[in-house]
């Protein structure tokens, strides 16, 4: 059956459907992990927006029920160069045209993938619809354009946990999966704000030693403060951070009273309540293979990423430094308080999908709750 991508620019790709059929909007981005679209499907931070993977055969190694990001899919279109059904992975239990389908997710193959991700970078992330429904080029470019811009949108509220929980799992491996751990043995006690938290985040904070209590995006920083953690992790999460204002002021309680690690929103979130601003960028970055520096040991780490927005480094003056820096386009990757043990990056240590290069940041974070307890 057809299916028609069509972005807000007046640029039209005809496909075919696979996964739910109907119509799609969001702002369409392009993702160049080679694998890992189970992750993808499954981020949070992908709210509101629809992704092509520039990696061409999708599909082949099926859906499992462990690589999940989240509990649900959060992304409303899906844009393949060639879907493969015919999936083989010992894990899979089932095909991703079905699952995408039992979660209502349009999709659409067959199309130039090259071609769209090629635009996307020369003119920009933009929105776009996908349909199966309607094929007139007029109505589809009208109905991309009516889609709200990302910027200034807050989308993290929405997909916060509604209450807070305690996290106890720890990361795969290969004999027992993921593993129960015993929170007796957990030395460090984190207090974690969910913007659209990742497991994956949570499990690395298990497996270097944390007793992780996940908190909805606004829960007081009083509250927060008298469960006397030994520090404050702030997720990553869909959407523009300006809009978060409640969650800025929540995250200036914490300053000096406790040592924070943020990641993506996080990071941004962290960024603009030490005074800082962000920005959009032109079509960011979106994988699981781009290099960046730690500007304190100057190693490169081969980094998965998933953002839309950077912080402006200038805008925050002494309060903090540059952390890590993004080889490919100098973006800003981390920023490193100037006193005190605050820190945080743009990319995703926590991998899923990607490299695990960057695990070592769950360390320093432990590091620096060591020394501040
Ligand atoms: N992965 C994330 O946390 C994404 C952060 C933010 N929504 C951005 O696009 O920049």
């Amino acid at each position: 059956m057809k299916a028609v991508l069509a972005l807000a620019d007046g640029r039209i790709f005809s496909g075919k459907t696979f996964g739910a059929t109907g119509e799609a909007t969001g702002e369409v981005v392009f993702n160049t992990a080679m694998t890992g679209y189970q992750e993808v499907l499954t981020d949070p931070s992908y709210k509101g927006q629809m992704v092509t993977m520039t990696y061409t055969q999708i599909g082949n190694t099926g859906i499992n029920p462990e690589d999940i990001e989240s509990n649900q899919l959060f992304l409303s279109g899906f844009i393949v160069k060639e879907y493969h059904d015919n999936y083989s992975n010992w894990r899979a239990s089932m095909s991703l045209d079905a699952y995408l389908k039992e979660n209502g997710v349009v999709g659409i193959q067959g199309l130039d993938t090259r071609a769209l991700t090629r635009h996307l970078r020369d003119k920009g992330a933009q929105n776009g619809v996908i349909s199966t429904i309607d094929f007139d080029p007029e109505s589809l470019i009208k109905k991309a354009n009516a889609v709200p811009s990302m910027a200034g949108l807050d989308l993290a509220s929405g997909v916060s946990c509604q209450k807070p929980y305690h996290w106890t799992e720890g990361l795969w491996d290969l004999e027992g999966g993921y593993p129960q751990v015993d929170p007796a043995s957990l030395r460090y006690k984190v207090v974690a704000y969910d913007f659209g938290i990742k497991y994956n985040i949570l499990r690395c904070l298990v497996s270097a030693g944390c007793d992780v209590t996940v908190v909805p995006a606004t829960f007081p920083a009083e509250e927060a403060l008298a469960m006397n953690p030994d520090g404050i992790f702030l997720s990553n999460g869909p959407g523009d951070p300006e809009p978060l204002t409640e969650v800025q002021e929540i995250i200036r309680k914490f300053v000096g009273k406790k040592p924070i690690f943020g990641i993506c929103l996080g990071h941004q979130l962290l960024g603009l309540a030490l005074g800082g601003k962000t920005v959009k960028l032109k079509f960011g970055n979106h994988g699981s293979n781009l290099p960046v520096m730690d500007m304190e040991t100057k190693m490169v780490e081969i980094t998965a990423q998933n953002h839309g927005f950077a912080v402006d480094l200038d805008s925050l003056g002494e309060v903090a430094c540059l952390g890590h820096v993004n080889l490919n386009d100098q973006t800003v990757e981390g920023i490193r308080h100037c006193s005190l043990p605050i820190f945080s990056v743009q990319h995703h240590p926590e991998a899923s999908p990607g490299p695990h290069d960057s695990h070592y940041l769950f360390g320093r974070f432990v590091e620096m709750m060591e020394k501040n307890r």
